[in-house]
């Protein structure tokens, strides 16, 4: 079978899959048996270019690399829906900008794309967010897939290895570093760049989100704990559940400090878990040198989680990035082909 791929959101998660795509397409065919086409794409100020047969990708790239636009491709219209079920589509990679109050605009692509039984993989933290429980039915009723592997992590398949390789472990809590935009700042600022020089360069490399005040405050490591939450212990919270704090308050002379102790500033994300239930935060911490997660440097991730059978387990990979980001879409949509 083959698929046909719709986008949302051709930024540089979006653009960075149909670049791995393209790259790849003979490996995904001779080696998990992977066929597509890409018949829709939809950005805010590109527009949309669709084609039931497939676009012709080498040429959409070029048109992406040299202008930042769809060149002369002829735009399609409507809403997102129609041309969705227009288009053939069976798999809609979702890759709007975060909204963690309302979850727009991803989440009412992926209601619309459920309804119409077409499968989805999202890298968006909104729709999760604020209706996780509701997309997540909407799936089954309609018979189809909907994974998410790249809100937590970017490519790093935390939410596989704990959902798949860790099933029948009961989950006693979990701790990391699970953004990497301020954990690249951080690291930045301990070699002596600037705040603002080290989130320019977090921004430019593809880490930030668009509201990058999301990276900063704390918001995006929260709404990653508040996934892990429901995925790890089936508990529905909401970000402003978190006990949160971000990096703003944090000054070079701290870092300076931290460092003269022969200790590094991190952004710690967890949750514990006793008796009276889950306690989740986001808080910048002071850590020992020695301790694994001092190790962890620039846009990288980790995650350990301690579990009844396995002891602890430690993921560490890319948190943040466009081709690493891209890397859990396809991931995603090779696991819905199986
Ligand atoms: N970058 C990363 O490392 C990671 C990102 N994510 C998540 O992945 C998603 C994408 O991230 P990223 O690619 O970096 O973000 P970008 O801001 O680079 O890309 C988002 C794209 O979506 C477009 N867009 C905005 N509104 C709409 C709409 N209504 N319809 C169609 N397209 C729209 C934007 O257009 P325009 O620019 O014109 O506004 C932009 O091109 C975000 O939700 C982010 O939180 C998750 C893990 C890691
Ligand atoms: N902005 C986020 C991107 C991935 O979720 C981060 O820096 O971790």
């Amino acid at each position: 079978m083959k698929h046909k791929i719709a986008l949302a959101g051709c930024g540089n998660v979006g653009t960075a899959l149909l670049e791995i795509l393209h790259e790849k397409k003979k490996e995904l065919k001779d080696k998990y048996a992977f066929e597509y086409e890409v018949v829709l794409i939809r950005d805010l100020m590109k527009g949309t270019i669709m084609n039931d047969l497939g676009l012709d990708m080498g040429t959409v790239l070029g048109e992406l690399h040299e202008r930042n636009s769809f060149g002369a491709f002829e735009q399609a219209s409507g809403p997102l829906g129609e041309l969705l079920k227009r288009s053939g589509a069976t798999v809609l990679a979702e890759c709007t900008p975060t909204n963690l109050k309302t979850g727009e605009p991803g989440l009412s692509h992926i209601r619309d794309a459920l309804a119409a039984g077409i499968n989805v993989t999202t890298t968006n933290k909104g729709p999760l967010a604020v209706a996780f429980d509701e997309l997540t039915a909407a799936a089954e009723r309609n018979g189809v897939k909907f994974l998410y592997e790249g809100v937590v992590m970017s490519g790093t398949p935390i939410i596989d290895m704990v959902k798949n390789g860790m099933a029948g472990c009961s989950v006693l809590g979990v701790e990391g570093i699970l953004n990497g935009t301020t954990n690249f700042i951080l690291t930045k600022m301990t070699d002596g760049a600037t705040y603002h020089e080290a989130l320019a360069e977090a921004t430019e490399l593809g880490y930030a989100e668009a509201d990058p005040s999301g990276d900063v405050e704390g918001w995006d490591a929260a709404v990653k704990v508040v996934i892990l939450a429901k995925i790890l212990f089936g508990q529905s919270i909401q970000v402003k559940d978190v006990a949160r704090l971000g990096i703003t308050q944090i000054t070079p002379q701290q870092i300076a400090s931290a460092s003269k102790n022969g200790n590094v500033m991190k952004l710690i994300a967890g949750i514990d878990f006793d008796t009276f239930g889950i306690h989740p935060y986001v808080m910048p911490r002071e850590i020992e040198a020695s301790h694994p997660l001092a190790q962890v440097g620039g846009a990288v991730n980790a995650i350990t989680v301690k579990t009844d059978n396995l002891g602890e387990v430690t993921l560490t990979g890319p948190g943040a990035g466009r081709r690493e980001t891209g890397q859990a879409l396809l991931s995603d949509m090779i696991r819905m082909s199986r």
